[in-house]
């Protein structure tokens, strides 16, 4: 009898189960001494809820609106590579648990299903991850296929010029298995190319192909080149974001990765105020890194984002219960989200305040006026 899934942190065990070491680690483990990765969950959690009572709370809305598209909430799905090694229909079971959650979904430039066969899953509100290669062509025909394909927006991820140490994937070995390929890329590159002797087959890939010299002269280019809205995906401090707008993006997403790439960054949510009081309303600001319950979800809206992305937890149910898992993982921070709603008094996301949010900072401001 199998037992009944409550939680999203629960999936991440019974993957754990199911999936090779290789696989696992390679989804699971964040870079170096995964003090990011840590901090990522632990932040959430030193960040305390300001409930409000006796407001009537017999209708809830946790619909909202991200870059003019209606969503059922503001709970999206983060791009994450490889999502065959978890599921033989890899992308397209997560395309269509999306779509099922009536949410929005990032498709990942490294995903193992194409763009083409995204779409054809059906109706979806889709942005198409990007990282940029030497070869700007490459880039280039993505964009271009990315709006014949439908995507609504590129996603630039911008944290990446190389790929942090992974020591878990360098210990196994990472290889994505032969009969898996990178869809998007396939025609556009020589996949061959990839250094089978290196100690992580992405790192030694992603220092071939991965453009480093990439800067912000080429986020203005990007824009330049296609008429989808361009968001930057990696900002972690309050220069940076300025830096963004004048570049001309349309939306920020404080993320670190996941915590894969450079350790000892703060965790996504200690910085989301920062860069969000640096745009001052002028573009949507998003999160992702470490959401795992309806009321990090909360949390996150309360200091500012206009909606969170989910990174893990989707390959994990995708490993242990292909799109149903997807799909419940989804339901599961939607009712999470709703019922951390009810109990703090709001009724919409609109409702929702810093004030309904006590974070270290806020204490320890307060521990000093009460000592004037
Ligand atoms: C296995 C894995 C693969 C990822 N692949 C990509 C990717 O292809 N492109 C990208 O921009 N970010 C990628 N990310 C980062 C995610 O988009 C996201 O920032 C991160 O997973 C959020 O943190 P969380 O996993 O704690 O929710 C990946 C993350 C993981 C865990
Ligand atoms: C194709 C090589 C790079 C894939 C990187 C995917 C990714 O971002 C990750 O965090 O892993």
């Amino acid at each position: 009898m199998s037992l009944e899934v409550v939680n999203v942190d629960e999936y991440e065990l019974l993957a754990k189960a199911k999936m090779s070491k290789m696989a696992f680690d390679y989804f699971a483990r964040g870079s170096e001494d995964q003090v990011s990765l840590r901090e990522n969950r632990e932040a959430f959690s030193r960040i305390r809820l300001r409930p409000r009572i006796l407001v009537d709370v017999s209708n809830i809305d946790v619909a909202t609106s991200v870059m003019g598209f209606k969503i059922s909430m503001p709970i999206m799905v983060a791009p994450t590579a490889h999502h065959k090694l978890a599921h033989p229909e890899g992308e397209l079971a997560t395309a269509r648990a999306a779509s099922a959650a009536d949410t929005l979904m990032i498709l990942s430039s490294s995903a193992n299903c194409s763009m083409e066969e995204v779409a054809a899953t059906g109706p979806g509100v889709r942005f198409f991850q990007l990282y940029v290669y030497k070869d700007r062509n490459i880039t280039i025909t993505l964009v271009r296929r990315a709006e014949q394909f439908g995507f609504k927006a590129i996603v630039l991820t911008v944290d990446t010029p190389r790929l942090g140490r992974r020591e878990a994937d360098i210990k196994n070995r990472f290889k994505l298995p032969s009969h898996l390929v990178y869809k998007n890329l396939e025609g556009l590159m020589n996949l061959e190319q990839m250094d089978k002797s290196s100690h992580s087959e992405l790192a030694s890939w992603a220092d071939s192909h991965f453009d480093r010299s990439l800067n912000w002269k080429d986020v203005e280019w990007l824009q330049s080149i296609t008429h989808l809205p361009v968001l930057v995906k990696g900002i972690l401090t309050a220069e940076d974001a300025s830096l963004a707008l004048q570049a001309g993006v349309k939306g920020i997403i404080v993320s670190n990765h996941g915590a894969r790439q450079l350790d000892h960054v703060p965790a996504t949510i200690s910085v989301l105020e920062e860069v969000v009081y640096a745009v001052r309303g002028r573009v949507p600001v998003f999160l992702d890194g470490g959401i795992r319950r309806g009321s990090d979800v909360f949390k996150a809206l309360a200091l500012g984002a206009s909606g969170v992305f989910v990174g893990r937890p989707v390959p994990y149910a995708l490993a242990v219960d292909g799109e149903a898992g997807a799909t419940k993982v989804l339901q599961m921070l939607r009712d999470e989200f709703e019922l951390t709603m009810a109990l703090i008094g709001v009724r919409s996301v609109k409702e929702i305040r810093r004030q309904h949010v006590l974070t270290e900072q806020d204490s320890m401001k307060l521990a000093l006026i009460s000592k004037l």
